[in-house]
């Protein structure tokens, strides 16, 4: 049933989002009602909060944040396994000093300073003092010792060559707990779920096309990020390869013992359920 109301869906306006979405366009979503909204993590997190959003892909904490107010999409994730090339701390000094320093933090994100607070306390025993700003990477190392970009961004620091020693965080909670990341679930407002039940199951099934559609053939995606972001074939393709886009049973672990710590460190109230739409 169509409904009059429209369907709003957020996507992450970076490339690590791009195979769920690739395929999963307006024209695509338009005949169920549905339209695409583009916006960094940040800001999606907060239009979901808002209600200007039905659904949309946010942050993970954001997810845990408003739990009560939201369910998950199945399978569906930006994720790693250890090593994920885009949520780096850029250093001008060794990690041993950065624990006890000064961090900048891209005012982008929810999960990646989240886990990076969760890393320096549980992981390296640290307590660095923090400062939220633009993610401008000369600007912030003008303030602090180190500093948290992700996504485009932070790929395109790494390309440059400032003499400054990067971390990668997803590779830092793989060493500190064997589990993979989840940078970022797909959620849908629980009143949307109902109003929209069958625009919202659309929607799904044309993000797990995409997904798939777009991990079976890498190349037209790799093709877009060269013309749009620079860099190589070989890069985009080894980029979108490390990342994992699906939501299985191990990954929900990882993301569970993500949230118990944050929730320790009282970085979230609580510890929130893991909610599907079904
Ligand atoms: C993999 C990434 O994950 C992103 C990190 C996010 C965060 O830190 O809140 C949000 C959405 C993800 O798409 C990235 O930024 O490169």
């Amino acid at each position: 049933m169509r409904n009059e109301v429209p369907l709003s869906v957020g996507r992450i306006d970076y490339a690590n989002a791009w195979p769920l979405f690739h395929y999963a366009t307006n024209d695509v979503l338009a005949p169920h009602g549905a339209h695409i909204v583009s916006r960094i993590p940040a800001q999606l997190n907060r239009a979901l909060m808002d209600g200007e959003l039905a659904m949309s892909a946010v942050s993970s904490f954001a997810y845990a944040y408003n739990a009560d107010q939201y369910m998950l999409l199945p399978d569906l994730s930006v994720s790693s396994e250890g090593t994920v090339h885009s949520i780096l701390l850029f250093s001008k000094k060794p990690l041993d000093e950065v624990r006890n320093g000064r961090i900048a933090l891209t005012n982008t994100s929810a999960t990646s300073v989240n886990l990076l607070k969760i890393l320096m306390t549980c992981y390296l025993e640290g307590n660095p003092s923090y400062e939220t700003m633009e993610p401008d990477l000369d600007r912030m190392l003008e303030h602090a010792d180190a500093a948290l970009l992700i996504g485009d961004t932070a790929i395109h620091a790494s390309w440059l060559d400032k003499g400054l020693e990067v971390f990668d965080l997803g590779e830092m909670w793989h060493r500190f707990t064997g589990y993979g990341m989840t940078y970022a679930v797909v959620a849908v407002r629980k009143e949307a779920a109902s109003e929209h039940h069958d625009g919202i199951e659309a929607v799904h099934r044309a993000m797990i096309d995409s997904k798939n559609k777009s991990l079976f053939d890498l190349s037209p995606l790799v093709r877009q990020a060269c013309e749009q972001l620079g860099g190589t074939p070989d890069y985009w393709h080894h980029y979108f390869q490390t990342l994992k886009y699906d939501f299985g049973q191990r990954r929900q672990e990882g993301l569970r013992l993500y949230f118990r710590y944050a929730a320790q460190l009282g970085l979230l109230e609580r510890e929130p359920e893991l909610a599907f739409f079904q």
